[in-house]
């Protein structure tokens, strides 16, 4: 949280605070390392919720689950390079460090009038890219050198594909993150689903004494359209059409409810209704319509995220897919084209498809 915070920050008696609370603004190791260390004598638990900032209602939902559970709850906020490709967005990634003060000051108000928390947000972890790699930043092409976590074969499917450092960023600045707050407890989405087997994974084969809480996607009340910091790109008229994926998913769901098990009948539903959509936007003329591409749409292991054929109902399944929308093509006298002039938007989404109990008589 570099500038905007610190301008806005009370330090009063040496210890930084947001405005108007007591949430501790931690910027170095050696911060948080002094102020964890108490809290380990008098096993007070911490959670971390790791963000990028830029933060609405889905990571405020992770945060209230993180203070149901734990005595203390330290929200990050840092956009780690390191996770985005070199042609990707990390110039123009949206960063609101005075309204995302603001909105976990108002939540920590509201954590404490609820008296069914047993903490609240203490600390907000916000360092510099020297802080977090001091050996310095390695960069972020795909031959990169440094030290790096890489989790494969899982990193290397999927967004993998699409994002091949991206993995490697989110495990190495994770690794990182849980080393320097040494959390009971980390937070994390099922928006970024690929993302939570990888950090189970960092979890269990590198023996951290963490456990992995994923909380429920945050959806849009309107039309489902799955929160994201990245939506502010869209502008209202590529936003319209922008749950164009979280439909394909649910007809894809609602043939496995209906008893489909094989991948083209399942996939073949989500299929149908974004080439349906698409062909609707195409014949719409390029005054009005938006287009897209789907990346891809996956029906996959819940544990490995490889592809399958068949869904076992035992184990289920997860639908994921991306999709890039497009940036408009001739847009309207002053039309919004939103934050940055409209770029082109890689949207991600998913729905688990539940492991249906067998009867064991
Ligand atoms: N809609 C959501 N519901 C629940 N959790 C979410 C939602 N969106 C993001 N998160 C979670 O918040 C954490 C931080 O995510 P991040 O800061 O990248 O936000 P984001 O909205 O996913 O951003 P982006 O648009 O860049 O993907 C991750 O664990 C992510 O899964
Ligand atoms: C986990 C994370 C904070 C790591 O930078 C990021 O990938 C995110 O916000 O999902
Ligand atoms: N929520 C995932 C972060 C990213 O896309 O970079």
């Amino acid at each position: 949280m570099a500038s905007g915070c610190a301008a806005s920050a009370s330090r009063g008696n040496g210890l930084e605070k947001l405005p108007n609370s007591s949430i501790r603004v931690l910027r170095t190791v050696s911060a948080v390392r002094r102020w964890r260390r108490p809290h380990l004598l008098d096993q007070r638990s911490v959670a971390l919720v790791p963000t990028m900032g830029a933060l609405h209602e889905g990571h405020l939902s992770l945060i209230r689950a993180a203070a149901r559970e734990n005595h203390h709850v330290v929200v990050s906020l840092y956009v780690n390079p390191a996770q985005f490709g070199v042609r990707e967005d990390l110039a123009s990634y949206p960063v609101t460090w005075d309204a995302d003060a603001e909105a976990l000051v108002r939540l920590d108000r509201e954590l404490a009038d609820d008296g069914h928390n047993l903490g609240r947000i203490s600390a907000v972890f916000a360092p510099t890219t020297a802080e977090m790699y001091p050996g310095g930043f390695p960069g972020q092409e795909v031959d990169s050198k440094g030290s790096f976590v890489t989790i494969t074969p899982v990193g290397e499917l999927l967004e993998g594909r699409s994002r091949p450092t991206f993995f490697r960023g989110v495990a190495t600045v994770c690794m990182k993150l849980f080393n320097i707050v040494q959390p009971e407890r980390v937070y994390f989405g099922q928006k970024d689903v690929q993302q939570t087997v990888v950090i189970k994974r960092l979890v269990r084969d590198f023996m951290l004494p963490i456990e992995v809480v994923v909380c429920p996607t945050a959806r849009a009340e309107e039309d489902g359209l799955a929160l994201s910091s990245r939506n502010v790109y869209l502008g209202p008229r590529r936003r319209a059409v922008a749950p164009v994926l979280y439909n394909a998913l649910r007809a894809a769901e609602d043939a496995y409810t209906g008893g489909a098990r094989d991948r083209a009948t399942v996939l073949g539903a989500a299929e149908s209704l974004a080439a349906r959509v698409l062909a609707e936007q195409t014949a719409l003329g390029p005054e009005k319509r938006v287009r897209f591409e789907v990346d891809y749409l996956s029906l996959a292991d819940p544990d490995t995220m490889e592809e399958l054929e068949v869904v076992d109902p035992a184990k289920g399944g997860i639908l994921s897919g991306a999709v890039k929308m497009l940036p408009v093509e001739a847009p309207g006298e002053g039309e919004d084209l939103g934050h940055s002039g409209g770029p082109p938007v890689r949207l991600i989404d998913n729905i688990i498809l539940p492991g249906i109990e067998t009867k064991s008589d």
